[in-house]
């Protein structure tokens, strides 16, 4: 039996322009992984930045997206040579690298998720990576099949974000509606007109720049808006929200029904 390396359909589907829509992973269940990659988003995002994830756990949240039909893009909680490596060990394939604030943290996050020449990515042959050890095509597709995308959040930031975008090896920009309208004197208010036309500013310049642009929506009309802005990987829900919401809904369902209760 021939085990080849695997294939990045998400890289390549960004760098074709097209649109994928995404689910935020902050759950940390493998359980949910597997469920949810069933469902048919083009990605799910796993979340080591906010969520109990480290490489060991991450490792079983790849394998369980992998029995569906999303792809894995997984946030390190900094961009940190080690952690990428890890995080890239246990399989994953495309990074989200939070907190990069210029073209030179850029350059780090690409050599950190590249093998020599390109990066410094240490090599370790019996990884789930590399299928085991098993593919023997592994180290001869593994830098063009991982895909790096930065993660912009501060205004000073977004003031480079031309430098950024243009650095080689990065494949694509996401902005973090949360983080920027907390670094803009917004804290918990990321809809601020002020955030929003930031939000708008950055998709069109990447637009220009030729850059997919990516960004997390926490509800359908915010995504809908940033998919009118012209952001094509686009986040469009949290698991641990939609999970909350349909509770709640189907509490208060069976609470306002009850005699003595008064919808509200
Ligand atoms: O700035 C943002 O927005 C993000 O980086 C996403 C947040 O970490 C959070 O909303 C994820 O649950």
């Amino acid at each position: 039996m021939t085990v080849q390396a695997p294939k990045n359909s998400f890289k390549s589907r960004l760098l074709a322009g097209e649109v994928q829509l995404g689910l935020w992973m902050s759950l940390g269940s493998a359980a949910a992984a597997e469920a949810l990659s069933l469902v048919g988003y083009d990605w799910l995002l796993f979340d080591m930045e906010h969520a109990p994830v480290d490489p060991p756990q991450m490792q079983p949240l790849l394998q369980a997206a992998a029995a569906g039909v999303s792809q894995a893009v997984a946030r390190p909680p900094w961009n940190d040579p080690v952690l990428i490596k890890r995080t890239l060990d246990v399989g994953a394939q495309t990074l989200l690298v939070p907190f990069v604030q210029s073209a030179e943290e850029a350059a780090a996050a690409v050599r950190a998720a590249k093998y020599p020449p390109q990066g410094i990515r240490g090599v370790a042959g019996l990884t789930r990576a590399s299928r085991y050890g098993l593919a023997p095509d592994y180290f001869a597709t593994a830098n063009a099949q991982t895909c790096v995308l930065v993660q912009i959040e501060t205004p000073a930031a977004l003031s480079r974000i031309e430098e950024i975008a243009l650095t080689p090896g990065v494949d694509g920009v996401f902005i973090g509606p949360s983080d920027l309208g907390a670094s803009m004197g917004h804290l918990g208010r990321p809809g601020t007109a002020e955030v929003q036309d930031a939000i708008r500013g950055a998709a069109d310049t990447l637009r220009d720049l030729q850059k997919p642009a990516g960004i997390l929506a926490v509800s359908a009309e915010d995504a809908e808006r940033y998919l009118d802005w012209g952001y094509s990987f686009v986040a469009i829900g949290i698991d641990m929200s939609l999970l909350l919401r349909a509770a709640k809904a189907r509490l208060d369902h069976f609470t306002d029904a009850m005699p003595g209760n008064t919808p509200g």
